[in-house]
């Protein structure tokens, strides 16, 4: 089993002055992995330029070729190579799912259209992850799943190479995964599938959105008659070559450094057009007092003097729809000139690790005082010392870390090697940043 990397315990570099660079970042994981799960289910071979290489990624290529399909590094781009996907009879396997939601969520829908037996284990955390939404829906769609009734991981899919679709219902209360997993594999379902969410709410909408523009991109019909209904009519998925875009969830700590340190951080490479929940950040890090502009395919944040000047403006955030930024923003609330609370997240308790848990502690070992409950944290303005910031294994909040240290002497990341998750380059990247020799 392939666990991250060793801890690396790390020394958050301090901006002693305003920054000044511009960060080209490597590609996004939500789009990386559903384009190879898609070339993977196409009617041909395909390439994925630019696409992310980092764990995440490798496991999603691991898994995909144990499970049949040929894919292979082609070319060379500044964050590695091409992927050319080829697809090829699904048999037997035995999956390691890490510690990514897109691996264990995606790929035992694709076990099902597999002909053979399906094993999925993954990190010892992965195993707390919720996944009882996945089994539920295999075992209603007619496949047969072992989980020797615990709902998590590890648990084998027995696969029998097609799957009849029609109508199914299911939860997603707990992670929009459910339901891209689902709409992904669907048009390879003989019926197609017409799929309904019943829970009290559903998070990450975005991440949905994304998972149907990729199907129409390779030629899936595919609608939303209202919220919470999706319908994917059966047929192929086109064989595509996909220019991977840049990762604008990764963007969030560089864009907020700015804001911290002041100065400017440009992200080069930004979409005109996207579907990544990242978009949304220029308008979060306004709320907050920010001045963000795009010109062109940049980025840039102009935090002016910093929050050693300005304070940023607390209040509430609702960031149901982008958990995943969550992280950066909730440490940006220690600057804020009252509490800010994000609401709306009680999902990410779900993620890599409790986050809502995970930060509410790390600030404490700072001197910081945050309180969370089942949906929500909000963070104390406060003056913060120095100290051990635990990354729980979650990439953001190692990043969210390294966006407190630039404003705080002596904050050491326990393991920065958890951004590995989905931003290997991470810490070189910040030192660049911070150093200002990042090519424009
Ligand atoms: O489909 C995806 O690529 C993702 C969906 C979201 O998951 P949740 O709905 O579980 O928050 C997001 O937070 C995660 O980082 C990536
Ligand atoms: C929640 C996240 O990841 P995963 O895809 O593992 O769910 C994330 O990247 O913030």
């Amino acid at each position: 089993m392939t666990h991250s990397t060793h801890s690396l315990a790390w020394a958050a570099p301090v901006a002693t002055a305003p920054l000044d660079a511009v960060v080209h970042l490597p590609g996004s994981k939500s789009l990386t992995n559903r384009e190879l799960v898609l070339a993977a289910l196409a009617d041909g071979p395909g390439t994925l330029h630019a696409p992310l290489h980092s764990r995440d990624s490798a496991l999603m290529v691991d898994a995909l070729r144990a499970l049949g399909v040929g894919v292979e590094e082609v070319g060379e781009g500044p964050f590695g190579p091409d992927l050319r996907v080829t697809p090829g009879p699904l048999g037997s396997a035995s999956i390691d799912c890490g510690l990514a939601g897109t691996v264990m969520r995606f790929l035992p829908i694709v076990a099902a259209l597999a002909e053979g037996t399906v094993a999925f284990d993954g990190d010892p955390h992965a195993r707390t992850r919720p996944n009882a939404t996945t089994i539920d829906a295999l075992r209603a769609l007619g496949v047969r799943v072992d989980d020797h009734g615990t709902g998590t991981m590890p648990f084998t899919v027995h696969g029998t190479g097609a799957v009849r679709g029609g109508e199914l219902v299911v939860d997603a209360s707990a992670s929009s995964q459910f339901v891209s997993a689902l709409l992904l594999a669907a048009p390879r379902f003989a019926e197609g599938l017409t799929l309904r969410h019943a829970g009290a709410r559903l998070p990450s909408l975005p991440h949905v959105e994304m998972t149907l523009a990729t199907l129409r991109a390779r030629g899936v019909q595919v609608s939303s008659p209202e919220v919470g209904v999706w319908r994917v009519e059966p047929g192929p998925i086109a064989a595509a070559d996909v220019a991977i875009e840049p990762d604008l969830s990764n963007a969030a700590p560089f864009l907020a450094a700015a804001v911290v340190a002041g100065g400017r951080v440009t992200v080069a490479g930004w979409p005109a057009t996207t579907t990544q929940v990242g978009a949304e950040l220029p308008a979060l890090l306004t709320r907050l007092g920010a001045s963000v502009t795009i010109d062109g395919d940049r980025c840039t944040v102009d935090g002016g003097a910093g929050v050693a000047a300005t304070p940023l403006v607390g209040g509430t955030i609702d960031m149901a729809h982008a958990g995943e930024l969550s992280p950066t923003i909730a440490a940006l609330g220690v600057f804020a000139d009252a509490p800010l609370t994000i609401e709306g997240i009680g999902h990410t308790r779900g993620h890599e690790t409790d986050r809502i848990d995970a930060i509410v502690a790390d600030l404490a070992a700072l001197g910081g005082v945050a309180t969370g409950d089942a949906d929500s944290i909000t963070v104390q303005p406060s003056a913060l010392h120095g100290g051990t910031w635990a990354a729980y294994a979650d990439h953001r909040i190692a990043t969210a870390g390294a966006l407190l240290g630039l404003a705080v002497d002596g904050v050491v990341v326990d393991d920065v090697g958890a951004t590995a998750k989905t931003i290997p380059e991470f810490p070189e990247l910040w030192h660049r940043m911070v150093a200002g020799t990042d090519a424009p």
